[in-house]
């Protein structure tokens, strides 16, 4: 991989490798954007098949924050960290207080929550060593774990997109395949099922399907048939790029709308589904509540005010929708002009602001 053509093309400004040898600690942090704010994005711990894999998991999902954020509204960049591990096995408090001291080197440029294979716990062991970091203990004043809000606004985005595939917002009666019931779609599966939804989940973790089956009477499928299910929604809530050339012929399903970040393997695959005439409801704004949330916490945390900003999700996927109908272009499009214009729009009148402030102190010198 030739890393810095990778960050010329996306505009990367900054890879951060973080190591140490005592605790294991082998850590990406990418930064992609930060002309809306610090960049804000969580820490994912996963084990990779290579170090090349995880760099660019790193990357994609850091640009996948800057759209997210600035989609949302929040005044923050993107970024993201990946820690090389497994995280039933090679956590260790070393190993996250060695995290949080790169992290307090990086003097606030980069915050950090949670993500796939990081905990509250684990939040609260980098905050042993820096303030930038987010998502941690309620107990410190703070916002805990984002999933369940992050469940909401997933729950919120479905309805608006569910309203222009089958001309109401009810869930009551409608079959939705959940692929991966983690931390967030556990909390869906329960807003679905107290609406009437029908479930149809999956994982590879056999004890989280089982908890989701007896608790909210789901029918269990194994992983691989989840795509070709009848169904009306298709949630993908797992990992990334599950929208693909192989499952795309499969899918049955009207919507699309699920938590998982970087589900369109590539862009051509946004263009098919659109031609399908499926609507999908693009991953960074149906998932945003996880970030609204935890982005409160830089306010001093309020969960009314954080939660009322989550049920926005709905009219940003309305807006999604809107654009996307009104331009005759797929919705991940309409939604990355959304962010593109905002931070075009702020990049502008900033460096306007700050090359006034040059020449005031270069005349000065
Ligand atoms: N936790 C949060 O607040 C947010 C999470 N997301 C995204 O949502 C997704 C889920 O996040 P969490 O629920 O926090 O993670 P999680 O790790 O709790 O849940 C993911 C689940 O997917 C399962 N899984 C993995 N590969 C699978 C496969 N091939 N087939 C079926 N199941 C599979 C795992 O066993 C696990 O149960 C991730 O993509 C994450 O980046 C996005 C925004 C916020
Ligand atoms: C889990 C969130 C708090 C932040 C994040 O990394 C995301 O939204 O993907």
């Amino acid at each position: 991989m030739e890393i810095f053509k990778y960050m010329e093309r996306y505009d990367y400004e900054q890879l951060v490798f973080c190591q140490d040898k005592q605790s294991g600690l082998k850590a990406i942090i990418a930064i992609h954007d930060t002309t809306l704010g610090p960049a804000l994005g969580g820490t994912r711990m996963w084990t990779y098949n290579s170090e090349e894999e995880a760099i660019e998991d790193a990357l994609r999902l850091a640009r996948g924050m800057t759209y997210k954020n600035a989609a949302a509204g929040l005044n923050l960049g993107g970024g993201k960290t990946v820690i090389i591990g497994d995280p039933r096995k090679d956590k260790n408090e070393e190993l996250f207080r060695a995290f949080g001291r790169y992290i307090q080197g990086l003097n606030g440029r980069y915050i950090t929550a949670e993500d796939v294979g990081t905990t509250v716990a684990d939040m609260d062991l980098i905050h042993e060593e820096t303030d930038y970091v987010t998502g941690i203990s309620p107990a410190f004043g703070s916002s805990g774990n984002p999933s369940p809000v992050t469940a909401y606004g997933v729950y919120r985005g479905m309805k608006a997109a569910a309203k222009e595939a089958f001309g109401t917002d009810s869930l009551e009666g409608k079959v939705v395949a959940v692929q991966g019931v983690g931390n967030v779609a556990y909390n869906l599966c329960k807003h679905l099922h107290e609406e009437g939804a029908q479930l149809i989940v999956t994982d590879i973790n056999k004890d989280a399907v089982r908890r989701a089956v007896e608790d909210f009477d789901a029918k269990a499928v194994e992983p691989n048939d989840i795509y070709s299910v009848e169904c009306d929604i298709y949630a993908p809530c797992a990992l990334g790029a599950t929208i693909n050339d192989v499952t795309i012929p499969q899918l049955k399903a009207s919507v699309i709308a699920g938590a998982a970040n970087n589900q369109l393997k590539d862009t051509q695959h946004g263009d098919l589904i659109h031609e399908m005439g499926i609507v999908y409801a693009p991953d960074y704004v149906i998932n945003a509540g996880g970030v609204i949330n935890v982005a409160d916490e830089l306010y001093g945390y309020n969960s009314e005010r954080a939660l009322k900003k989550v049920e926005g999700i709905y009219s940003n996927i309305e807006r999604v929708i809107e654009i996307a109908k009104r331009d005759n272009i797929p919705t991940y499009v309409a939604a990355d002009r959304l962010a593109e214009e905002r931070i075009a729009r702020m990049r502008n009148s900033r460096s306007q602001f700050l090359q006034n402030g040059h020449h005031i102190l270069s005349r000065k010198s």
